[in-house]
């Protein structure tokens, strides 16, 4: 439930519900291909991780923030959180780095556990791991959102016509639809939720043997139909580092930020203003 908190500049002094941020980076990176999970990868001298982390610290809106990550890397994400300054004895919001599943799935699930031995949640916001560029405006955005509904994510509209596809008669892939363009989007993270609501939605999913979910909206969608599940503006440049190229991609996208914000600014928020 929403408690009173010393609210921050950005909220305007209102009260306010505790946000806590689950950063998922139990993934192993195999599109990537490279040995080290994709996380760890440096992204202009930083590991990705700790940009994506740090995107979350700097947000007024966010109270806490839990990562979970591959669990043979945890001692290294725990030296990234405590050099960069990002724990929460040491000015930032990390509370706790935990072990992920062996799905994406099963990450966000082990981080709701964690937040059910943990009381004091009311919104929670999931984020891969892999999106180092989200930015404060996009996550406020998400928060604001779930204050009115129990489930929003972030998307984009696709500036490409998208497909379904499935094998032809000559053996190879052939289109099977052209879903209108105007009603598609990309989804991208943060993915927020009221906390009983995605409770709710995860309870039901593990109980179900078919259960597959490529992410958290699609399982309120699919477990909890009659909540809404709102989809409000991303950004171009939240990518997810997925395929080789990308984190060439992300500098070139992290320096054009820069020199939009200038590098003051970009320093003064974790490059994520
Ligand atoms: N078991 C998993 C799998 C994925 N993730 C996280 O979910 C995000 C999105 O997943 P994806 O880009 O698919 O990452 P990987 O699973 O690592 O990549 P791949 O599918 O290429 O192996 C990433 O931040 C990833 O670390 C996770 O927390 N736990
Ligand atoms: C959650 C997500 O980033 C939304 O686009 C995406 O579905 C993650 O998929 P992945 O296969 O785990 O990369």
């Amino acid at each position: 439930m929403p408690t009173e908190t010393a609210a921050g500049p950005a909220s305007g002094g209102r009260t306010r519900p505790h946000v806590t941020a689950a950063v998922l980076a139990g993934g192993t990176g195999t599109r990537m291909g490279v040995e080290l999970p994709k996380q760890l990868l440096p992204l202009a001298g930083r590991p990705i991780i700790e940009h994506t982390i740090a995107a979350f610290c700097a947000t007024p809106d966010v109270d806490d923030v839990i990562v979970v990550m591959v669990e043979e890397q945890l001692p290294r994400v725990e030296k990234i959180v405590a050099d960069a300054g990002l724990g929460s004895g040491a000015g930032g919001k990390v509370t706790a780095v935990l072990p992920g599943g062996t799905t994406r799935t099963a990450s966000s699930y082990a981080a709701l556990r964690a937040l059910d031995a943990r009381p004091g949640t009311d919104l929670v916001l999931l984020h891969d791991g892999a999106r180092p560029l989200v930015s404060s405006a996009t996550i406020r955005r998400c928060v604001d959102a779930l204050l009115e509904v129990g489930a929003v994510g972030v998307a984009v509209p696709s500036s490409d016509t998208v497909v379904a596809v499935e094998r032809g008669a000559s053996g190879g892939e052939a289109i099977r639809d052209v879903p209108p363009r105007t009603s598609l989007r990309r989804m991208q993270t943060p993915q927020g939720f009221q906390l009983d609501v995605i409770r709710r939605a995860y309870d039901l999913a593990l109980a179900d043997p078919q259960l597959v979910a490529t992410d958290d909206c699609g399982v309120v969608l699919r477990y909890l139909p009659d909540e809404e599940v709102r989809v409000i503006e991303g950004e171009e440049s939240n990518i997810k580092v997925t395929n080789p190229g990308d984190v060439e991609i992300a500098e070139v996208l992290l320096r054009l930020r820069g020199e939009r914000h200038g590098p003051a600014s970009a320093r003064a928020t974790g490059g994520t203003a």
